[in-house]
């Protein structure tokens, strides 16, 4: 016998015995039916000569079944015994069947329906249970649901009537239906129709009904009402053997559409926890067949004898797929299964030797007279139980994956429950909020663009109007930090030394990198383009100007960067630098490529860097023209289209050309000289001479006075709350995850890009407090390395962007960027403008410095080390700064950061220092996550504040 996953039998088949009815008694009937415990069989004893001689000589017929009901038992006992675990199933996605049968008056109705029986007792019939069930199911998987998850039900009734399918649901459909006539020749004429759906590879079908109207049910009430007025609308009329006896088969179809949302154990490239929703629809049909009938007893003529030859012949066909379908999983040769030769049948074959969970209820009457009916019922219901079905659970369609954010590995201490509760309510929101979010989103840019349009075209309007390339903000920048107190803080920082690039002569003593490095002569005046030295000694590319030669003896970049970092823990020299050293080297060694090109000239050809003149211990950051105007490539090399050196040599020269051949994806077109009319329109670079930056003072536009000219600003607002939550939530040093840190009841970002990935510095052995070494570093005791060495651990939470644009800063974009579109304000900024987002409101913590004191031996606030941990991503220097700035006012004078080439390259170029801590960074970061390998191998590093800080402010225009 065919059976479930779960080792239930896929087709149970059960027979009730109803009592004696009256006229049954009145005609002195007795009963022939005997339910044999021991044997579990069903008897049929012979009591007159006539049966026995149908029985052809044998005294009592027994037929086995698991499941017998008598007179005296109650529908309920059916149910709970067959019906309640198939409606459970039919919620896990199994199709299910209920199917009533026997001969008529047998009690297919009463079991099926309920109603007042033989004696007058009110009983509950299987479906009103169904039904009841259901929604109980409905209700107690609501209560549990996840969110994102639901369950809906609907159902719809048919009719197989004279060979007519009906729609049970609508009474007047029905009625005009059946004035078409009820001639089953007619076949479908009006009626639904009846399709099959193939599924699976076997060519197996599913029934499918067309047109039949499907009710969406919210509670049992609806669905017992909808269930009723069908029945109500079901052909019945009264015969001989059944007062009310039905003249069609009825099939009540309980549809169960089940969203579900599973939270996978694995975490994406994206970093973000998967999450499966599926769905599915099954389907319970309730099946009250009418019952055959033998004409003669029945008394029927007419359009009832019709009605019971229809009956007959579908009910035969019915026992013919049965016979078929028990041979065949008796082993016998498979044959034909008759499915098509009634549309009763064609409608069934899903439930009989098909995909469902199929309960049988063969209905008998216990009566002698009905004794050759009942056991006609017997036999195929006997024969029913070796029917095989397969039933397998219906496809989950899965909808989405990836809608939550990234949840800490089980490894990392799990979740509870409540707080993924917390998340699955988070990623409920943001899928509803993702549509309109990026509608707005949309609107706005589109706004944004117009506005900037608008912008745009009344600046070109102003004479001379030009603005400056964002990479010449790189040059002055790198020129300034590099630079460092030798120029004038006027002049170096802020709208004054904008005001003065292009405009003004000025007189300043600037080292150049190479100078910095205390190595090649001092920077001269060069107004010709020629070649430095480069690193490999190649011939030149044929230009008259150009020579190759050597790197300058002694000027490394090493020694540069050396320079750059300060005295204590180069970054770039990273000495002892233990199971990541290698990895950090070489990136290093990337970076030294990169800062190398910056300083000396884009590599040639052949290896030589371009500069000017021929004089190789020569530095110039800045050529222009003749006129002033656009510096001009004059070895030919580069064309017409202009040349801005400085450290950077011909790679700015290179852009220059791409700029003016409008390939530039900056600024195209509003920059190279080619689209440049005026000449008024110009914009001048300062140049060196003699180690002074000179800049030559033109009639033209000046950009300040035409306020064209942007300047950076780092103008935020930080909301305190979340940052000091966040400080909070990475300061303990006994965690599991980062959620479980939080304080209680905070809700969690809403951000979708959220991540906690966590990692923590092993730094050896020792239990020292971590505050207190800090302290210890900060009063001069004691340097990072050893004070982080024996301390417990420094734990870094990192965090996606977007979490700490939207959640630790909100910022305001400068005014003067705001005639810039996305990728200039990049190229500024270093990190895409953040947006401002929803933010939680975070509860205020109080700062950790002035909870623990600990040595803080000065006494004073600004002496108290606490400490927080940076992003590693993208983290631009504006953020920097206002990171700095709120750790100063939190009294955080130390920050912590893996810091990646680029942000250190970026870093370095704006002055910051950082020194590497040499210890083992101890992931506690899932292995699945994208950066792990790079974290893995990474190195990290820390950075005093107030350096920072001292640092960013020459390159940045801070408004405090
Ligand atoms: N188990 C039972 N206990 C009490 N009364 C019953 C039982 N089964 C049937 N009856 C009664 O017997 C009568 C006939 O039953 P029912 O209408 O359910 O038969 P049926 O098999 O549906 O007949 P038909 O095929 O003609 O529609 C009804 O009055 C019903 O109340």
């Amino acid at each position: 016998m065919a059976e479930t996953e779960s080792g239930e039998n896929a087709i149970q088949v059960c027979v009730r015995v109803r009592p004696l009815n009256n006229r049954e008694r009145d005609e002195g009937h007795r009963t022939c039916v005997v339910l044999d415990e021991e044997t579990k069989q069903v008897v049929l004893t012979a009591v007159d000569k006539n049966t026995l001689l149908q029985l052809r000589g044998s005294s009592a017929k027994g037929y086995a079944f698991d499941r017998r009901y008598d007179q005296n038992d109650i529908s309920d006992m059916i149910y709970d015994d067959c019906i309640a675990q198939l409606v459970e199933k039919v919620f896990k996605g199994y199709n299910g069947t209920v199917m009533a049968y026997g001969q008529t008056g047998s009690g297919k109705t009463h079991t099926m329906s309920g109603g007042a029986g033989i004696h007058g007792k009110v009983e509950e019939g299987i479906t009103p249970r169904v039904i009841r069930h259901v929604f109980s199911v409905v209700d107690s998987l609501n209560k549990r649901a996840k969110v994102g998850e639901k369950v809906e039900i609907s159902a719809y009734a048919l009719e197989l009537y004279n060979e007519d399918l009906l729609d049970l649901s609508s009474k007047s459909g029905r009625a005009e239906e059946l004035s078409k006539g009820w001639d089953a020749s007619k076949g479908a004429a009006g009626g639904l129709k009846l399709t099959e759906r193939p599924v699976g590879k076997d060519g197996r079908v599913v029934p499918e009904v067309i047109g039949v109207k499907e009710m969406k049910c919210e509670t049992a009430d609806d669905l017992k009402k909808f269930y009723d007025e069908c029945m109500e609308n079901r052909s019945t009329t009264s015969t001989k053997l059944n007062d009310r006896s039905s003249r069609s088969h009825a099939i009540f179809t309980v549809n169960v559409h089940r969203t579900m949302v599973d939270v996978l154990n694995e975490v994406g490239d994206d970093m973000k926890a998967r999450v499966r929703t599926s769905e599915f629809t099954s389907k319970l049909h309730l099946v009250d067949l009418a019952g055959s009938e033998r004409v003669k007893r029945s008394g029927v003529v007419g359009k009832e004898l019709k009605e019971a030859a229809n009956i007959n012949g579908g009910l035969l066909v019915l026992g013919n797929v049965i016979v078929a379908l028990s041979s065949e999983a008796d082993g016998k040769k498979k044959g034909h299964v008759p499915y098509r030769d009634s549309k009763l049948t064609r409608l069934l074959q899903d439930s009989l030797g098909g995909n469902s969970l199929t309960v049988l209820i063969s209905c008998i009457s216990p009566s002698e007279s009905d004794f050759e009916e009942t056991n006609n019922t017997l036999k195929y219901a006997n024969r029913a139980c070796h029917i095989k079905n397969t039933p397998l659970p219906n496809k989950f369609t899965m909808l989405e994956e990836d809608l939550l954010p990234s949840l800490p590995m089980a490894g990392a201490g799990g979740l509870g429950m409540m707080q993924l509760q917390a998340l699955l309510e988070d990623h409920e929101r943001l899928k509803e909020n993702h549509e309109k979010k990026a509608r707005e989103k949309a609107e706005k840019e589109a706004l944004r663009l117009a506005a900037l349009q608008a912008m745009k075209d009344e600046e070109v309007k102003k004479p001379g109007f030009q603005r400056l390339r964002s990479s010449q903000y790189d040059v002055l920048r790198r020129q300034l930090a590099s630079g460092g107190t030798n120029i004038p803080s006027s002049q170096v920082i802020g709208d004054d030394t904008l005001k003065g690039f292009g405009r003004m002569r000025m007189s300043q003593t600037v080292d150049s990198p190479g100078v910095a490095a205390g190595t090649a002569s001092a920077t001269p005046p060069v107004r010709r383009s020629r070649r430095v030295p480069g690193r490999k000694q190649a011939g030149g590319r044929g230009t008259s100007s150009t020579k190759s030669a050597s790197k300058p003896a002694g000027s490394t970049f090493q020694d540069w960067l050396q320079s750059q970092m300060g005295e204590e823990g180069s970054a770039s020299a990273p000495n002892g630098s233990q199971a990541s050293g290698e990895t950090y080297q070489e990136g290093m060694e990337e970076e030294e490529d990169d800062l190398y090109e910056q300083h000396y000239g884009a590599e040639g050809e052949d290896g030589d860097f371009i500069v000017e003149d021929d004089d190789e211990s020569a530095y110039n950051p800045i050529v222009e023209d003749e006129d002033g105007g656009l510096p001009i490539v004059e070895d030919g090399e580069l064309g017409e289209a202009g040349l801005i050196e400085d450290e950077e040599g011909a790679a700015v020269a290179t852009h220059a050309v791409e700029e003016a051949a409008g390939k530039s994806k900056f600024r195209r077109g509003a920059v190279a000289r080619a689209t440049i009319e005026s000449d008024s329109v110009l914009v001048e670079s300062p140049r060196v001479e003699e180690n002074e930056v000179v800049v030559e003072e033109e009639e033209a536009y000046d950009p300040i006075e035409d306020n064209a000219t942007p300047k950076l600003l780092a103008r935020f607002r930080v909301n305190q709350n979340d940052v000091l939550a966040v400080f909070k939530a990475i300061s303990k040093e006994d965690f599991q995850d980062v959620v479980g840190l939080l304080p209680q009841g905070t809700p969690l970002p809403a951000s979708d890009k959220m991540t906690y990935l966590l990692a923590r510095l092993e730094s050896g052995s020792g239990n020292a407090d971590l505050q207190a070494s800090l302290q210890r570093v900060a009063s001069g005791q004691t340097s990072m390395n050893s004070a982080v060495g024996p301390a417990v651990g420094c734990l870094m939470a990192t965090f996606g962007t977007n979490m700490i644009s939207s959640c630790i800063f909100e910022f305001e974009d400068p005014e003067d960027l705001v005639y810039y579109g996305v990728e200039e304000r990049i190229e500024l900024w270093g990190l895409q403008i953040p947006h401002n987002s929803a933010r939680p409101q975070l509860e205020e913590v109080a700062s950790k410095g002035e909870d623990q004191g600990g040595e803080d031996k000065a006494g004073k606030a600004d002496n108290i080390i606490t400490w927080t941990s940076v992003d590693r991503l993208n983290m631009s220097i504006g953020l920097l700064y206002a990171l700095s700035n709120l750790a100063t006012d939190q009294n955080i004078s130390c920050g912590f950061c893996v810091p990646r080439p680029q942000l250190l390259k970026r870093w370095l170029q704006a002055g910051v220092k950082m020194k590497q801590i040499t210890s083992t960074l101890k992931l506690i970061y899932p292995p699945s996550a994208h950066d792990y390998e790079y974290y893995k191998a990474s190195t990290v590093a820390y950075f005093m504040i107030d350096e920072v800080k001292e640092a960013l402010r020459k390159v940045l225009s801070v408004v405090e």
